[in-house]
C-alpha cells in the first residue's frame, strides 16, 4: 500500500469501493481454493478410499460438475466485480491527482518555470503518475491477493499436514528477507530511470521546440548524436532496474520451484507411508495439496512484482511531492489584502529596484515615475534594459517590496491578484498563440464572447483581412505555437486577442516588430479611438510607434535615464536624438532601395 501526505485522503475518499473490491477478492478466492478440494474427493472416490463415498453414479458426478459450474461463475462476477472497484477506482485516483498537479502548476510562478524544463514536468504527468495508478489498482490487488489467497491456501494446506507446510514455510520467509533487502535497491535504481527518462523528455522536447534553429544552423547530426548520448543514458539506467527486478523475480521463482519438490517428495513419502496403514494421506489429498500450492503460486510471484512496483511508486509519489510541495510564491496576503474589484489606470513607480529570485543584480533600479489615468506612455531603450521586466511586474508575475508599486493608490502587494490581471490585457513579446481555432484565440479572455465582437477585434488590430483570406477564416486551426501563422499575423491575433478584455490597462511589449509601418501605423490610429480615457503602455524598438505618447521613457541599464514627450526628448535626450536621427536615416535608406 501506498502512504504520502498526498494519496492518504484517497483511501477515505475511495474506501467504499475499495472495500467492496477486496470483498469481491475475499470471494473469489474462497471459491477458487474449494475447486482443489473437489478434485481430491472426486480422485479418492474413484481409488475407494475409505471415508469417502465411492462416484460412481452418474447423479453424484452431475452433482460435481454442478458445483464447478456455480464456483465458476461465482469466481467470473467476483472477478468482474473487483476489477471494476479496484481498478476504475485507481483510474479515478489518476485522475484526481493529475487534476490536483495541473491546478497547481498553473499557481507556480514563472521564477519556477525559470528553472524547471517542461520535459521533467511532463515526465510527472505521465510515467510518474502512471507508477502511482498501477500501486492504487494492481499493487492493491496484489497486496492483497497475498494476503487472503496466501493465507487461506496457507492455512488449507497446513489443515492437511502440517509437517509439510512448515518445510514449506521455510523458503517463504526467505523470500520476505530478500524481498525487503531488493526493495530497497529497486527504489533507487527506478528513480535513476525516471531522472533518465526526464533528461530524455527535455532533450526531445526542446530540440523539436527549436527545430527551425537546429535546421537554419545545419546542426541535425549534432543534435542526433547527442540524442543518441541521453538516449544511452536512458537505456542503461533502465537495463540496470531491470537486472535488479529479474533478479528478484528469478529468485522468488527458484523458491517456488524449490518449495514445490519438497513438496511433492514429503507428500510422496507420506502416502508412501500410510499404504497398508491407517489412509491418513491419501492420494486425494496430496493432489489437493498441490492444488493448493497451485494457487499459492500467484500470491508468491506477486510478491516480487508488488516490491517492484511499490519501490516504483515511492519513488514517483516522492518526485510528485517534491512537485506539490513546491511553495506558490506569489499568491493574496490574505492578512493586509484591500477589497478591490478593479483598478481604473493609474500607475506610480515609487523608487522601485528589483533583482529577479535567486539573482543579486538589479536589473530595474530606483524607478520612480507616475502615469495617469488615460495616459498612452512609451517605453523605449537598448535591449536588456529593463523594459518587459517593467512591465511584468504590474503584471505581479513577481514579489515586491511595499510601496514601491502603486496602482491606482493601492499597493500591488496588497491588492487581490485577480484584480490586478483582469484589469490588464497584455501582448506578450513572444506572442504565444495556442493550438485552437483562431477565434478562439481571440476571445480567449472571454469564452462567450460572440463572432461580431471578435470580428471587431481583429479589424481593431488590422488582421481582419488575413484572417478572411484564409479558407477557414476564423475558423481556421492553428498549429502548435501558432507555427502556421506568420510573425506580424500572430502579433496582431495577440493584439485582439488582449483588445477584446477591454483593459483599463493594455500592455504592448514590442508588438509591432513583425509589421511594416503602413500596419503599424494604422493599428495605432485604431487604438486612439479605442483607447481614449484607458492607460495603454506601449514598449518598441521603433520611435515611429510611440512617437505620439503622452509620456515616453527612455530606459538605460534598468534606470529611467530621461522621460517626457517626443518633442521634449528630442531637445534633452542625447541618446533619444541620436536614435530618431539613426532611424530617420534607416528608413530614408530603404525608401531608396
Ligand atoms: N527570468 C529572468 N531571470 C533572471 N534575469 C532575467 C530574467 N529575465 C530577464 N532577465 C535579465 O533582466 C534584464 C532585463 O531584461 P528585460 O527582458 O526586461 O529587457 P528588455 O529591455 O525588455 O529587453 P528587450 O528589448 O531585448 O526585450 C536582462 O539583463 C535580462 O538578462
Amino acid at each position: 500500500m501506498l502512504f504520502g501526505k498526498h494519496v492518504n485522503k484517497f483511501y477515505l475518499k475511495y474506501g467504499v469501493f475499495f472495500l467492496l473490491g477486496v470483498i469481491a477478492l475475499i470471494l473469489v478466492d474462497y471459491y477458487q481454493l474449494l475447486i482443489p478440494e473437489y478434485i481430491g474427493n472426486i480422485i479418492d472416490g474413484l481409488n475407494g478410499e475409505e471415508g469417502v463415498e465411492i462416484i460412481d453414479e452418474m447423479a453424484d458426478i452431475t452433482q460435481v460438475i454442478i458445483n464447478l459450474l456455480w464456483i465458476a461463475l461465482v469466481i467470473v462476477f467476483g472477478r468482474f466485480a473487483w476489477r471494476i472497484f479496484i481498478f476504475g477506482t485507481s483510474r479515478q485516483i489518476d485522475y484526481d491527482l493529475r487534476n490536483k498537479m495541473f491546478a497547481h502548476a498553473e499557481k507556480l510562478s514563472q521564477s519556477y518555470y525559470g528553472k524547471k524544463k517542461t520535459g521533467g514536468l511532463m515526465a510527472l504527468f505521465t510515467n510518474d503518475l502512471n507508477a502511482i495508478r498501477m500501486a492504487f489498482g494492481p499493487g492493491l490487488l496484489m497486496l492483497f491477493d497475498v494476503l487472503i489467497l496466501g493465507t487461506l491456501a496457507f492455512y488449507k494446506m497446513y489443515n492437511l499436514d502440517p509437517f509439510i507446510t512448515y518445510m514449506a514455510a521455510i523458503p517463504l520467509f526467505l523470500i520476505a528477507v530478500l524481498a525487503t533487502f531488493v526493495s530497497k535497491i529497486t527504489r533507487q535504481k527506478f528513480r535513476e530511470r525516471q531522472k533518465a527518462f526526464e533528461d530524455l523528455s527535455d532533450f526531445t522536447q526542446e530540440n523539436f521546440y527549436g527545430i527551425t534553429v537546429v535546421k537554419a544552423f545545419v546542426n541535425e547530426i549534432r543534435e542526433i548524436r547527442a540524442f543518441a548520448k541521453v538516449n544511452k543514458n536512458n537505456q542503461e539506467k533502465n537495463e540496470a532496474y531491470i537486472r535488479v527486478s529479474t533478479l528478484l523475480h528469478v529468485s522468488i521463482e527458484l523458491f517456488i520451484n524449490v518449495v514445490r519438490v519438497i513438496m511433492l517428495g514429503l507428500g510422496a513419502l507420506l502416502v508412501m507411508n500410510t499404504i497398508g496403514e491407517e489412509a491418513d494421506f491419501t492420494v486425494g489429498n496430496l493432489t489437493t495439496y498441490i492444488g493448493y500450492f497451485g494457487s499459492l503460486i500467484w500470491p508468491m510471484m506477486a510478491i516480487g512484482r508488488l516490491i517492484n512496483m511499490r519501490a516504483q511508486a515511492k519513488a514517483s509519489l516522492d518526485r510528485i511531492s517534491e512537485f506539490l510541495d513546491e511553495p506558490i510564491e506569489i499568491k493574496d496576503d490574505r492578512e493586509q489584502l484591500e477589497h478591490v474589484d478593479e483598478i481604473y489606470g493609474k500607475i506610480t513607480f515609487n523608487n522601485l529596484s528589483f533583482a529577479y529570485p535567486g539573482t543579486e543584480k538589479l536589473v530595474l533600479k530606483n524607478i520612480s515615475l507616475t502615469i495617469e489615468k488615460g495616459q498612452t506612455i512609451g517605453i523605449i531603450g537598448r535591449t536588456g534594459s529593463g523594459k518587459t521586466t517593467m512591465v511584468d511586474l504590474l503584471l505581479r508575475l513577481y514579489n515586491l517590496r511595499t510601496n514601491e508599486l502603486l496602482l491606482d493608490d493601492h499597493d500591488i502587494m496588497k491588492l487581490p491578484i485577480k484584480t490586478i490581471r483582469d484589469s490588464i490585457g497584455y501582448v506578450p513579446q513572444d506572442n504565444f498563440i495556442f493550438s485552437d481555432y483562431i477565434r478562439n484565440n481571440i476571445s480567449f479572455a472571454d469564452d462567450e464572447a460572440d463572432i461580431e465582437l471578435v470580428t471587431e477585434m481583429a479589424k481593431y488590430s488590422d488582421v481582419h483581412q488575413n484572417i478572411i483570406d484564409f479558407p477557414s477564416q476564423y475558423d481556421t486551426m492553428v498549429g502548435e505555437r501558432g507555427v502556421t501563422l506568420s510573425g506580424g499575423q500572430k502579433q496582431r491575433i495577440s493584439i485582439a486577442r488582449a483588445l477584446l478584455k477591454k483593459p483599463n490597462i493594455l500592455i504592448m511589449d514590442d508588438s509591432f516588430s513583425a509589421v511594416d509601418t503602413k500596419t503599424e501605423e494604422s493599428v495605432i490610429s485604431n487604438l486612439k479611438k479605442l483607447r481614449q480615457g484607458q492607460t495603454t503602455i506601449i514598449i518598441a524598438h521603433r520611435i515611429s510607434t510611440i512617437k505620439e505618447a503622452d509620456q515616453i521613457i527612455y530606459l538605460e541599464d534598468g534606470e529611467v535615464y530621461a522621460k517626457g514627450t517626443h518633442d521634449e526628448l528630442i531637445k534633452s535626450c542625447k541618446l533619444y536624438h541620436d536614435l530618431v536621427l539613426r532611424q530617420q536615416l534607416e528608413s530614408e535608406l530603404e525608401g531608396e532601395e
